[in-house]
């Protein structure tokens, strides 16, 4: 197991957003958050990387509170991709480099260097690599995140709507890559996503955020179309299409 939560709550001033989540993620996972705006699913993947401290609970990585893990321990084991990015002066390449932080003393080594330059590739950015992030497209500058994210080589990748700016062709390769580099890499993610067909064709794992509670999670057996309409409010089929399960709102 890589990713335990226990008893994991989580309020803001006005308002409770998260209450009694218990879940585990596992070498090779791909975790689906799943759930309508404000169900608590960014709040969630900020309490797992520290970003917010939980008020209830404790977050473990291979069993380590990572509550009394640093800042840097942490940054090498948890790569995390908020929902908006902070638009930077810097070359992809320098960008993705950044993902090596944690583990440069001095300077980046041959190693460091080597790592951004495969994780350029996977994400197709060679091309890219000498273009300012000023340069690009919201879509690109969202592949150069999830490649600094990779170069870190973390455990525990966490992603926050990955997709949502991307173009169709690029929303299924960035999620066939999540699926891959788990699987290759002994690693695991979670992703918060709101479309259900890309979510149930490339996770493996899926948590249904209802109210702040986890309204069900599980296998691709959770996905029936009635859990789906519960946590939606929206009836929905799932008809398969080349063996493929596609969700539709009926
Ligand atoms: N900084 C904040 N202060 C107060 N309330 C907040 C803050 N950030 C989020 N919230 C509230 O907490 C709830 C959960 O927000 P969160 O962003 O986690 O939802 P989400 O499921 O990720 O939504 P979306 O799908 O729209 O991104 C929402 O009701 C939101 O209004």
């Amino acid at each position: 197991m890589i990713l335990s939560v226990k008893g994991l709550a989580f309020q803001y001033p006005s308002r409770e957003v998260l209450q009694d989540i218990n879940f585990t993620v596992a070498k090779g996972d791909f975790l689906a958050i799943l759930g309508v705006n404000g169900a608590g699913k960014s709040t969630l993947l900020k309490c797992l990387n520290k970003v917010l401290s939980p008020h209830a609970g404790t977050v473990f990585i291979r069993e380590e509170d990572t509550g009394k893990l640093s800042r840097r321990e942490l940054a090498k084991r948890i790569g995390y991709v908020a929902q908006r990015q902070e638009g930077a002066f810097a070359t992809v390449f320098d960008a993705v480099l950044l993902g090596r932080k944690p583990y440069i003393q001095w300077e980046a080594s041959q190693k460091d260097l080597e790592i951004t330059r495969k994780a350029l590739k996977s994400l197709d950015l060679e091309g890219y690599a000498l273009r300012y992030l000023n340069e690009l497209s919201g879509g690109e500058q969202q592949k150069v995140v999830i490649a600094r994210a990779l170069a870190q080589e973390p455990e525990l990748l966490l992603l926050d709507e990955p997709t949502s700016s991307l173009d169709l062709k690029n929303q299924f390769e960035v999620a066939k890559i999540v699926r891959n580099v788990v699987q290759d890499n002994q690693m695991c993610a979670v992703v918060t996503m709101h479309d259900l067909n890309l979510a149930i064709r490339y996770a493996n794992k899926f948590l249904l955020l209802k109210n702040g509670v986890i309204f069900a999670a599980g296998g691709l057996e959770v996905m029936t179309p009635e859990n789906i309409e519960s946590v939606y409010a929206v009836p929905v089929k799932i008809k398969e299409i080349e063996d493929i399960p596609v969700v539709v709102p009926v």
